[in-house]
């Protein structure tokens, strides 16, 4: 039997990065078009940084079934778009009963999760906090401090990511904005549409679960 080696990564928290993992992708600016609130703000961002990354991942796969476990670093920039915080695209996973793990190692951040039903949850995390985000929670990572926002995941590699589900809702049912003294507050996103009963079905019968 050829088992599975064992995988030795260094993670450093100082360039946010997994070293001697075999993954790697970052977004820039122009890659987040669309998620917030205020579009003259963005326009400006992308004037002048449009191509800087705004977060990175690192990561080590080592396979694609459901008990091989994915781990990895998000590595995200501070700032915001006119007073809404720098957040991450977001998805649900695609098989929605996949949960994950966060651990954030430096910086200040809040998991927002939604469920598909549009309950929210909001959990502010800073170094050596972790985070389970159950299953078929839409989650997405908002960075409220003002230098990165460095987490350790991991989660089941057969997880996939359905970034659709947020795009089709209008966006998250909060926006995490800053409130004027020095903290952060939740405000609705008035683009925001719950989904239906039937898509709640939908997303819980795709994994197997009768709703
Ligand atoms: O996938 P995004 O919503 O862009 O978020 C960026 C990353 O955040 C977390 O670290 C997830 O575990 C990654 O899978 C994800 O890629
Ligand atoms: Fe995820």
């Amino acid at each position: 039997m050829n088992f599975t080696e064992p995988r030795l990564c260094t993670i450093s928290v100082t360039t946010g990065m997994l070293e001697n993992g075999d993954g790697h992708y970052r977004k820039s600016y122009r890659d987040l078009d669309g998620l917030y609130a205020d579009r003259a703000a963005f326009e400006s961002i992308l004037a002048d940084r449009a191509d800087d990354i705004a977060y990175e991942v690192t990561s080590y796969t080592p396979g694609g079934k459901t008990s091989d476990m994915i781990l990895g670093v998000t590595r995200m920039a501070p700032g915001k778009v006119g007073r809404e915080y720098f957040l991450t695209r977001g998805h649900i996973h695609a098989n929605g009963d996949r949960p994950e793990i966060y651990q954030t190692l430096s910086g200040r951040g809040i998991m927002q999760m939604e469920s598909p039903d549009g309950e929210v949850r909001l959990v502010e995390m800073g170094p050596q906090q972790v985070c389970y985000v159950p299953p078929f929670w839409i989650h997405r990572s908002v960075n409220i401090g003002d230098e990165d926002l460095v987490m350790f995941f991991s989660y089941p590699a057969d997880s996939g990511q359905d970034y659709s589900i947020i795009a089709r809702s209008g966006g998250m049912r909060v926006r995490i904005m800053d409130d004027g003294k020095g903290g952060w507050v939740a405000e609705d996103n008035t683009a925001w549409r719950n989904r239906s009963p039937e898509d709640v079905r939908a997303i819980l019968e795709n994994a197997g679960v009768a709703a």
